[in-house]
């Protein structure tokens, strides 16, 4: 479905994403994780059009893309069907939904927007559609009559997945979409993503410093240090046997049943330290 090859991406002099490799199967889940400012974010920001590669090629379904791609380029122009068939293909989820959310729009109209954009549906299909989706991530009418700012952060980034998901995208990227929920709701899109995935074989590409979210949801992962990637493989045999010492602290540092915060000082003690 992807394949990445050799991608690159420069800032001026500085390198975000060297030589990255990997690709992602039809219904597959592949998790990024890395250090803060490893090239994360880029990459996928790359992968979705959204920044132009420096170097290397992304193929979707074989196809060479990306707005670098001078002959997509001219296509593009020509055709706005070609923009439909490209928001079909990747749709991404960023951390702060208010980015993929017009502030102005009602929910209800940012999802029908989002349909109509792929789909010319009559309109009482196109009610249907959008209550559908936003059925499927948990949305009920006084939420898609709201406004952005009236609901909670979850339930801001389950609109701004409905909306993503209008487009029956092949590959969904969420780019720590689900980190900033509570943990309840997390599980509950999580559960929902695993759903989407064996329903319409849409492929997700996670961001995340989520370990637990890792193991729950994808298939494999791949460790980014520094814009290169130091350790790729299935979820399972990372997780057991982590090589590099990135991977080992990100490990080490999940709590483990058991796991007892580390109280407070007591003022009284914390004043008769030196
Ligand atoms: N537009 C830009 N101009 C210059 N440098 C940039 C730009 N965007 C990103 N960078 C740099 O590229 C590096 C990689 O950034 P990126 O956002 O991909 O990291 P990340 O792994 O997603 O980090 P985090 O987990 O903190 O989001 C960082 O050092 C960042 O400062």
């Amino acid at each position: 479905m992807l394949e990445v090859r050799n991608l690159r991406k420069e800032f001026g002099d500085f390198v975000a994403v060297d030589d990255v490799t990997f690709s992602l199967p039809q219904r597959g889940s592949l998790a990024i994780v890395g250090e803060s400012g490893s090239g994360k974010t880029t990459t996928a920001r790359m992968i979705a059009g959204l920044e132009t590669a420096s170097g290397g090629h992304i193929l979707v379904e074989g196809e060479e893309r990306g707005p670098g791609h001078k002959r997509q380029r001219q296509r593009q122009r020509l055709r706005s069907g070609e923009r439909r068939a490209r928001g079909r293909q990747i749709q991404m989820v960023f951390q702060d939904p208010y980015s993929s959310l017009d502030r102005r729009q009602r929910v209800g109209a940012a999802v029908a927007e989002a349909v109509a954009l792929h789909q010319r549906l009559p309109a009482d299909r196109l009610r249907a559609r959008v209550a559908e989706l936003l059925d499927m991530v948990g949305l009920d009418d006084r939420q898609a009559a709201a406004l952005p700012k009236a609901l909670s952060g979850g339930q801001r980034q389950r609109a701004a997945i409905a909306r993503a998901l209008a487009a029956e995208p092949q590959i969904l990227i969420l780019d720590e979409a689900v980190a900033a929920l509570d943990v309840s709701i997390q599980a509950q899109i999580l559960r929902l993503l695993a759903d989407i995935r064996a329903r319409t074989g849409t492929a997700l590409l996670f961001i995340t410093h989520d370990l637990g979210a890792v193991r729950h949801i994808s298939d494999d992962m791949l460790v980014m240090q520094a814009g290169k990637i130091v350790e790729h493989g299935p979820v399972a045999t990372v997780l057991a046997d982590p090589q590099h010492p990135y991977t080992r602290r990100l490990i080490a540092s999940v709590p483990k049943p058991g796991w007892i915060p580390r109280r407070r000082m007591d003022p009284a003690a914390a004043a008769r330290l030196p």
